[in-house]
């Protein structure tokens, strides 16, 4: 994912149109699949300066396929008369420091930080060791294999960045995954049994953690079940993952 910011400055007589414009180039916008989402700002402090914000699926996707795509004639026609007044065109990078605000704990701090975590995949790798559909598949793991998975989701879940740090990051773990052939009763039996030990040790049950955490999973697993596939997606160079309350805000009681 990549933002890209336009910056302008429009003069008094043409805001009204060029809010119009944009009105109308966001519906051809909105239809192209490499935009995930766009807001047109105004600035409070300093009538006529814009901001607007698009977050594409990749610099490439924007310049190449929304440029050359379908949608972009009806945008750019909208747009064409305000080119002039762009004070900056360009793509930025997202990094590890995002919020939602509100003053909401990452859900890592929520879950019960990284004592919690540990103690959650300790406990599940032992009932792991005793399944007989998992079993097999984790004959061979490392011996510290709990501890790191503990650090993956720690991360994932806003704590600090040990997986990227010091095991390898999001390439690494998912590179850990190729060729094990990983088939969807292994991969719902690993889901359940980790939600039933999550009951077990005493992770928050609250409604609003426990969408997130069943969320993730399954977006989880069914990354691992791809990767462990025939024909596995290529290695990730992108950022560690990082999830979020999304729609579910912590329950404040
Ligand atoms: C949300 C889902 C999952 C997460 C977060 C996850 C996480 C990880 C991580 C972080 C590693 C690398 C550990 C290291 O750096 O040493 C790993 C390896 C591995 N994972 Fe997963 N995994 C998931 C799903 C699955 C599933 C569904 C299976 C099989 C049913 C599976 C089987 C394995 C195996 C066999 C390894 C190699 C273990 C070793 O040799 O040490 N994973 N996983």
């Amino acid at each position: 994912m990549i933002v890209e910011y336009i910056r302008y400055r429009i003069d008094e007589p043409r805001r009204a149109a060029f809010e119009a414009a944009y009105a109308r180039a966001a519906q051809p916008l909105a239809r192209a699949e490499q935009c995930l989402d766009y807001e047109l700002t105004a600035c409070a402090e300093q009538p006529g300066d814009y901001v607007l914000r698009i977050r594409w699926t990749s610099t490439e996707d924007h310049l190449r396929g929304f440029r050359e795509g379908p949608e972009f004639r009806a945008f750019f026609t909208e747009i064409e008369p305000y080119v002039g007044a762009v004070e900056e065109m360009r793509h930025y990078a997202p990094t590890q420091v995002a919020g939602r605000g509100g003053a909401h704990p990452t859900l890592y701090e929520w879950a019960g930080g990284a004592e919690a975590l540990e103690r959650l995949f300790t406990r599940f790798y032992e009932h792991v060791d005793q399944d007989p559909l998992l079993a097999p598949l984790f004959a061979d793991k490392h011996p510290e294999h709990a501890q790191h998975v503990a650090a993956w989701l720690g991360e994932v879940f806003g704590g600090p960045q040990v997986y990227s740090a010091e095991h390898g990051g999001h390439r690494h773990m998912a590179g850990q995954h190729l060729g094990r052939g990983i088939g969807e009763q292994q991969r719902r039996r690993w889901v359940n049994l980790l939600l039933d030990t999550a009951d077990e040790v005493g992770l928050p049950a609250d409604p609003e953690f426990r969408a997130v955490l069943a969320y993730y999973l399954e977006w989880g697993t069914r990354m691992a079940v791809l990767y462990a596939g025939p024909t596995p997606p290529p290695l990730p160079d992108a950022p560690m993952p990082r999830w979020d309350w999304g729609l579910t805000p912590p329950y404040r009681g």
